[in-house]
């Protein structure tokens, strides 16, 4: 139906409520069409200079009640989101008000006038140019961010930086094939040789050169937005529990100095320094007569939680870290040494400092060892107290570096690690690289060359959605919530 609308002269009007529903400061109403300023009109008598805020009274149509005065925006297509028409009512935001100003504007009985789909404003604002799809995506992974990193991850996206930088690309490009075809021309009269086309060959492998280094720092988006997986884990009586509870600032899990109370893996969503971290506390790995069939079951469940984790968090309790009992932890050792091998990150909390003398020189040795034996950075091996809460801010502050190169906010070598780009994004701009090598590939026929310059320009389309995405817009458009 939206599809049919669309191509039809009569674009509907429409309108939705574009804040939370319930009790609030505010509410804003907000209508999109043609038919806005009539509607406009019809509650308030006047229409007001575009863009000049005006406290205007709304009068419901039928009941001819004032609704509330509200402040009114009016912009005037195309200088509005949707490119259309569009009106703003900034109404106090209480039930009744907001449901009475909805009724008001369906009893002015304007033909062609009904309530918003979900994404329907951001849908007719791509359809009229005012936006395209990376900022679309970013718009929405922007709505659901819920932590400050998984914001600024799609900022740019979101405002269009890579809207701009994918636009310089794609005019490189139609340049590039215009030139090739004006010289294919000319040379079919004048018997051209080979190095007319030099300059164009060039242009080509500059611009595959700049896309393969936006590429390799692009920073991928979809784990910032999935979460990054962190999974606790140590031997029973550890401290991990007790850590998970500190972080969530709740009882998360039963903390208790029975060894094996933990036996299930438990999962809490958390922001940590600003990421979004999947925490799991998981049962102590251990051995031994003593350990139980469920508790077995939770230790094998803890391995495989720890092996899908981007950062195993090691908690060792004092009376392994100063040595009396190191042989006994090797299975963790060994463990370890997997995760390590796997380039998961280690880092390693030293817990229960509270009950050891000298605590520092102890840890200091423990860090050598875990350095040399099992490569650990020294600055992942961080003594704590999470009993008296000591030492737990270092440690976090160590955890959150690791986050950003996880999370390639930034690189290993600190330097800035390039526009967030999300997993279609990428698949389409190597595909473009890849078209850009084959035109150069394929030099000698350049009827060739200019087949693979027009596949390629298709690609850096796909990323903004300037070719033929439509099977993605339902999925994308339907992440907004009406009104949006
Ligand atoms: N003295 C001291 N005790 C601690 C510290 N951290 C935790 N504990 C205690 O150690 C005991 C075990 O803590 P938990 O958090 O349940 O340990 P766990 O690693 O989850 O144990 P399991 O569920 O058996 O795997 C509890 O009695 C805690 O109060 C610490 O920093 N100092």
């Amino acid at each position: 139906m939206k599809r049919f609308e669309r191509i039809s002269k009569f674009i509907p009007t429409i309108y939705a409520l574009s804040t939370p529903a319930g009790r609030a400061a505010l509410s804003v109403v907000r209508i999109s069409g043609p038919s806005a300023s009539t509607v406009l009109q019809k509650l308030t008598g006047k229409i007001p200079k575009p863009r000049l805020a005006s406290l205007q009274s709304i009068k419901h149509p039928t009941r001819s009640q004032i609704v509330d005065k509200a402040l009114i925006l009016y912009f005037q297509q195309p200088a509005s989101f949707t490119g259309e028409d569009i009106v703003e009512f900034h109404l106090h935001g209480g039930k009744a008000i907001v449901k009475e100003a909805l009724d008001a504007i369906e009893q002015t009985n304007i033909p062609n006038l009904r309530y918003a789909l979900p994404g329907e404003f951001s849908e007719r604002a791509f359809y009229n140019g005012k936006t395209d799809l990376t900022q679309l995506e970013g718009l929405a992974d922007a709505i659901d961010a819920e932590t400050s990193e998984q914001l600024y991850s799609v900022s740019q996206q979101a405002h269009g930086d890579l809207y701009r930088l994918c636009f310089g690309w794609k005019n490189k490009l139609v340049e590039c094939r215009a030139l090739l075809e004006a010289t294919i021309d000319f040379s079919e009269e004048h018997d051209l040789d080979q190095k007319e086309f030099e300059p164009i060959f060039q242009e080509i492998l500059d611009l595959t050169d700049e896309m393969e280094r936006h590429l390799s720092k692009a920073r991928p988006t979809e784990i910032l937005r999935e979460g990054i997986r962190v999974a606790v884990v140590g031997p029973p009586n550890a401290g991990k529990s007790s850590l998970v509870n500190y972080l969530a600032k709740r009882k998360v899990s039963i903390v208790n100095e029975q060894p094996g109370t933990t036996r299930d893996a438990i999962e809490t969503l958390l922001d940590i320094h600003g990421f979004p971290v999947f925490l799991t506390d998981t049962a102590g790995f251990r051995k031994g007569s003593d350990v139980q069939e469920i508790e077995s079951i939770g230790i094998e469940i803890a391995k495989e939680k720890a092996e899908k984790a981007h950062v195993v968090l090691l908690i060792l309790p004092s009376e392994i870290w100063t040595g009396k009992s190191l042989a006994l932890e090797n299975q963790i050792f060994e463990l370890v040494k997997n995760y390590k091998a796997k380039n998961q990150q280690v880092h390693v909390l030293l817990n229960k400092t509270d009950l050891v003398q000298g605590a520092s020189g102890a840890a200091t040795m423990v860090r050598k060892y875990l350095h040399q034996a099992l490569d650990i950075p020294i600055s992942h091996v961080h003594e704590v107290s999470i009993k008296n809460e000591i030492g737990l801010e270092q440690a976090l502050a160590a955890l959150a570096s690791s986050f950003r190169i996880i999370s390639h906010v930034q690189t290993e070598n600190n330097d800035d690690g390039g526009y967030g780009w999300n997993r279609r994004q990428r698949e389409a701009l190597k595909e473009c690289i890849k078209h850009l090598k084959m035109s150069l590939n394929y030099a000698s026929d350049v009827v060739i060359t200019a087949e693979e310059l027009k596949l390629a320009t298709d690609e850096v389309g796909r990323i903004t959605g300037a070719v033929n995405v439509e099977s993605l817009f339902d999925i994308i458009f339907s992440r907004f919530c009406v009104g949006k």
